[in-house]
């Protein structure tokens, strides 16, 4: 089967988001309101999303499904939670990540132990395991191979009731190339960032096509996923008594890099220098938006920086992201609900955007 084949039903889904999207600001823009500035990550109130994803499930809906096929229609008491089908099929899942060689062979003991997996419009199940997609930030795929890693971070409780999150990496190796090839292009159409990798014998082997392994290594469909976000990372060096770069490169710059965000990280020198850059700094460079890392009042000068532009009408439509690394975060947990720096990464990722 051909990726071309397929019937898209989420892609159609995410267009009319964006759209719809694209369209409210246009319609601000038209109706010329002075609008607030909008805000990414979107408050989800302590929401679902923010909560443990991984639930057993009953699996009978994924065996008694036709595997490798689209469908729309699964309709059920959990079709809220799980959304509805968008693929099935046979997956390998490499628990412990030693079964699928560097060559992206199976190990022989191993080729029994596929499992019935589903891919919805809001998890990825397989055997017991729900993973929310909410939690996967990309998947990694080396073309031409048959298996692809998702890098989730999954939210886990612990002993006092605490919600922690860590990052996880899943590997899961498909029946066949051209359904590793259908199960990567369905994560990008549920708006995954798909980090497309050169086969690993592109070093090593002269990339001729019109040679005899041309055709083999290189020939495939392309993936097509989501743009890179071009972000303007501002950070207080000063904030949370200094801890601010810490928590940067921490926690908040890997999950960036894993989505695949283009930055460029600017560290204040004095007060009102985060003012002075947002009320200088170019659109068309960083398109996506600007990420405050500090406290509150860093979101403050943010705010009030781009409220000085003559293009306020614009400035005030960006989103702007907050990674809570100050002394003093109210802000951020009063507007978004969230108050540790891996949760409102995970949030600005996903591009979820409130005025
Ligand atoms: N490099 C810098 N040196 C000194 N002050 C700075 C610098 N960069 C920004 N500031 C100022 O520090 C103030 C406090 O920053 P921020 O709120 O980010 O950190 P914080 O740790 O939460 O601070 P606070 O203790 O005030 O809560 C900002 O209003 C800003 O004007």
């Amino acid at each position: 089967m051909d990726a071309t084949d397929l019937e898209n039903p989420t892609s159609r889904n995410s267009s009319q988001k964006s759209s719809r999207r694209s369209s409210s600001r246009r319609s601000q823009k038209s109706a010329g309101q002075q609008s607030s500035p909008t805000v990414f990550p979107e408050k989800r109130g302590k929401s679902r999303s923010l909560r443990q994803k991984h639930v057993a499930v009953d699996n009978k809906d994924a065996k008694k499904g036709k595997n490798h096929e689209r469908r729309t229609d699964t309709v059920d008491e959990r079709s809220n939670f799980v959304g509805f089908e968008v693929y099935s099929g046979k997956l390998f899942y490499d628990r412990k990540n030693k079964s699928i060689g560097a060559d992206g062979h199976l190990s022989s003991n191993k080729k029994a132990d596929t499992t019935d997996a589903r891919l919805t419009s809001k998890a990825l199940i397989w055997g017991s395991t729900v993973l929310s997609l909410e939690d996967v930030i990309s998947v990694s795929y080396n073309s031409g191979l048959q298996h692809f890693t998702l890098h989730a971070y999954p939210a886990k409780n612990s002993l006092f009731g605490k919600t922690h999150r860590a990052r996880k990496d899943f590997r899961f190796m498909a029946s066949t190339l051209d359904e590793a090839i259908l199960w990567v292009t369905c994560f990008a159409e549920q708006n995954i960032y798909i980090n497309v990798l050169p086969h690993p014998a592109t070093s090593s082997i002269k990339q001729d096509t019109d040679g005899p392994l041309g055709g083999v290594l290189f020939d495939y469909p392309p993936i097509k996923c989501r743009t890179p976000q071009r972000i303007l990372v501002i950070l207080n060096p000063r904030s949370g008594h200094g801890r601010s770069i810490k928590v940067f490169h921490e926690k908040a710059e890997p999950i960036f890099k894993l989505a695949g965000f283009h930055m460029e990280v600017v560290k204040t020198t004095h007060a009102g220098h985060a003012k002075s850059l947002a009320s200088t700094f170019d659109f068309g460079a960083f398109p996506d938006g600007i990420v405050c890392v500090g406290g509150d009042g860093i979101v403050n000068e943010v705010f009030n920086g781009l409220l000085t532009r003559s293009d306020r009408t614009e400035a005030v439509s960006i989103p702007v992201g907050i990674i809570p690394a100050g002394s003093d975060n109210s802000l951020i947990w009063t507007v978004l609900g969230v108050k540790d720096p891996i949760s409102a990464s995970l949030l600005i990722v996903k591009v979820a955007l409130q005025p």
